[in-house]
């Protein structure tokens, strides 16, 4: 069967249950994901000054080919785009700025620095997403920024967290539409600490310095990521979940929920509808944690589905700004694009596949033999058969044709570049 035969054979599948696969497309087209720049580099960026990777987070792996300058890392980010079905946004660190050979301390880079990349995203018709850089640094060599007891570390911190501001606020006016700004810091104690609240009365002050400005939404969007441990911050995270939840709630803020920052057996399908009862929006950073927050790819495991799910059956794709969050060095870092983004699509697309509403009326009425039987059943309905199609019809490769490309581009370009 050719692949239009399959798809109107699986069409009429779900047409038995009242999905609309045409309306899923149109749907699917309109959802773009934030595909995070630093899975090209291993979270290197581009500064003249540049410290080795900390904060408690770890890229393993040494698979050759890392993009070693601005212009390595958009072309591998164009190939990979060329994979992937739709369009998107690209979300950028604060250490990707362009200085032309010059050292710029973090608290004074400006929207000059990204003009390159605010051109190439217009050229690809990208959004932008930004986050300031709060590691990698010799200020934040004691795990400490925002929450720092030295004033002066905190000053410099929060004066970098205001100029990626108004670096996000730049992207959203050149590009017209509403740059992400997400703030994560590393802070936290290898130890049982002795006093919890004096550094998150600290961070909270510093967040408030930082929001102090009103930048306009339609510009910038700000978002702050909480986690529950890094490397040497194993007993005490100053921003936790709960710590930034309680921030956005008060200050209009969204809260960025990273998959792999929650206790191994908490999920954070789980969280999506609680947070949405209190606030409009929510950002998602997905990654998928392997014992501990180890940012591996993401795959198409039940918890990816759980989460397109929560965003498609509460009608939330509007709410639920998606970005990716995952560095694996161990494999084609462009592969590792394609298959993570690929798999988010791929979840939005089966969650758009099930027939929701029936299932929400099955378990008001306590019918949980059909609830259960019918999600169970649709898991193995014919929904690769609308993927292949929906690839075919936005231009990607179908199926696993799209190794071939990368091969390609592995052979031609990314073997030419220094080892590692
Ligand atoms: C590089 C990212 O900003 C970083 O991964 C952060 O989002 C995080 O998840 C830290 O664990
Ligand atoms: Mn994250």
């Amino acid at each position: 069967m050719s692949i239009k035969e399959s798809y109107e054979s699986a069409k009429k599948e779900y047409a038995k249950w009242g999905i609309d696969v045409e309306k899923v497309i149109e749907q699917l087209k309109q959802i773009p994901i934030s595909i995070h720049c630093w899975q090209g580099d291993d979270i290197g960026g581009f500064e003249m000054n540049k410290g080795e990777l900390s904060g408690g987070i770890d890229v393993t792996g040494n698979y050759p080919g890392r993009a070693t300058t601005p212009e390595e890392l958009r072309s591998d980010l164009e190939k990979a785009l060329s994979l992937i079905p739709g369009t998107h946004r690209v979300n950028l660190h604060a250490i990707y700025a362009e200085t032309n050979g010059e050292v710029v301390e973090r608290d004074q880079i400006e929207s000059k620095h990204f003009e390159n990349w605010v051109n190439w995203a217009k050229e690809n018709g990208l959004g932008l997403d930004f986050n300031p850089t709060l590691f990698s640094h010799e200020k934040a060599a004691d795990g400490l920024t925002l929450s720092h007891p030295d004033p002066e570390v905190r000053e410099f911190w929060i004066n970098h967290c205001k100029a990626s501001r108004k670096i996000a606020e730049y992207f959203g006016k050149e590009l017209g539409t509403p740059a992400l700004t997400n703030i994560w810091i590393p802070d936290g104690y290898k130890d049982v600490p002795s006093d919890r609240l004096t550094p998150r009365v600290r961070l909270k002050e510093s967040l408030d310095k930082i929001f102090e400005e009103e930048i306009d939404e339609q510009y910038n969007i700000d978002a702050v990521e909480s986690k529950l441990f890094g490397i040497g911050s194993e007993s005490y995270v100053v921003g936790s979940h709960e710590f930034y939840l309680g921030y956005a709630l008060t200050n209009n803020k969204l809260c960025l929920l990273d998959t792999g920052h929650y206790h191994p057996t908490e999920m954070v399908s789980n969280k999506i509808s609680s947070m949405l009862l209190y606030s409009d929006k929510l950002a998602l950073h997905v990654s998928r944690p392997v014992r501990w927050d180890s940012d591996h790819v993401v795959t198409l495991d039940d918890e990816l589905k759980e989460i397109a799910l929560e965003i498609v059956r509460n009608e939330a794709l509007d709410k639920v700004m998606i970005g990716l969050d995952f560095f694996d060095a161990s494999i084609n870092r462009v592969a590792a694009w394609t298959i993570g983004t690929r798999n988010m699509i791929k979840s939005l697309l089966y969650a758009m596949l099930v027939p929701n509403n029936h299932l929400k009326q099955l378990q008001e009425e306590g019918n949980f033999t059909e609830r259960l039987a019918l999600i169970e059943e649709f898991k193995t309905y014919p929904f690769g058969a609308i993927w292949d199609y929906y690839c075919d019809q936005m231009g990607v490769p179908v199926k696993e044709t799209w190794l071939k490309d990368v091969k390609e581009y592995e052979k031609a370009v990314l073997s030419k570049r220094q080892l590692f």
